[in-house]
């Protein structure tokens, strides 16, 4: 099970490399990986084990967070209301966004990371629209249009199989500017 101990932090070179391509079928060890970090956000999404774990609750994890330098992330965006099915969730291998809208998108809170210790205010502008492709566990190729915040969290995820984090883009001289076109939300 993935603990607060097993994500890496900031500072270490693995958070900033390009990640591998993952080959199928799928290792042994790479279905482990897969399901530990889908495990991880699942359980930190329910406040008594994230409490029990001691785990920060987290919508995505990315392979390099846990130290594996592969093209692999579990994304798992809850549902804004417990009867409607969760807007995305999925184990996303070797991720290509297609397409994207012009128009930008930002969380209005900013943004975080598991592997941030500190905070880093300002808007992270992002895509607001995007077309993601990606395979799946069985190896299946998908293609799925997404936005607003499931596409901010897929966006912040691909990041970090290419060495990027979030703080990355905001505007260090006025991180609370964003584009006037940016659609913004909680
Ligand atoms: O790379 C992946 N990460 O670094 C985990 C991040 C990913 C999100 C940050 C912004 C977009 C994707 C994460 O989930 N967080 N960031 C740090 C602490 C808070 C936490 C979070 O937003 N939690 C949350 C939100 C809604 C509901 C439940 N939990
Ligand atoms: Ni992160």
């Amino acid at each position: 099970m993935i603990l607060m101990k097993d994500i890496v932090r900031d500072g270490d070179p693995v958070l900033r490399s390009e990640a591998k391509q993952v080959t199928f079928p799928l290792s042994e060890e790479d279905q482990k990986l897969a399901a530990d970090m889908m495990e991880y956000l699942v359980v930190s999404q329910d406040p008594e084990q994230a409490k029990k774990y001691g785990l920060r609750a987290g919508v995505g994890l990315a392979a390099p967070q846990v130290g594996v330098s592969k093209m692999m992330a579990a994304v798992l965006v809850p549902s804004e209301d417990p009867e409607k099915a969760s807007p995305f969730t999925d184990v996303i291998i070797n991720p290509v966004i297609i397409s994207n809208s012009v128009q930008p998108g930002a969380l209005l809170e900013g943004e975080g990371c598991l592997s941030v210790d500190e905070d880093v205010p300002g808007y992270v502008p992002r895509h607001d629209r995007i077309t993601l492709r990606y395979q799946n566990l069985d190896g299946e190729t998908k293609k799925v249009r997404l936005r607003d915040y499931p596409a901010i969290v897929c966006q912040h995820e691909i990041d970090h199989l290419h060495g990027i984090l979030f703080y990355d883009h905001i505007d260090k001289e006025h991180p609370f500017t964003a584009p006037e076109d940016t659609v913004m939300f909680e």
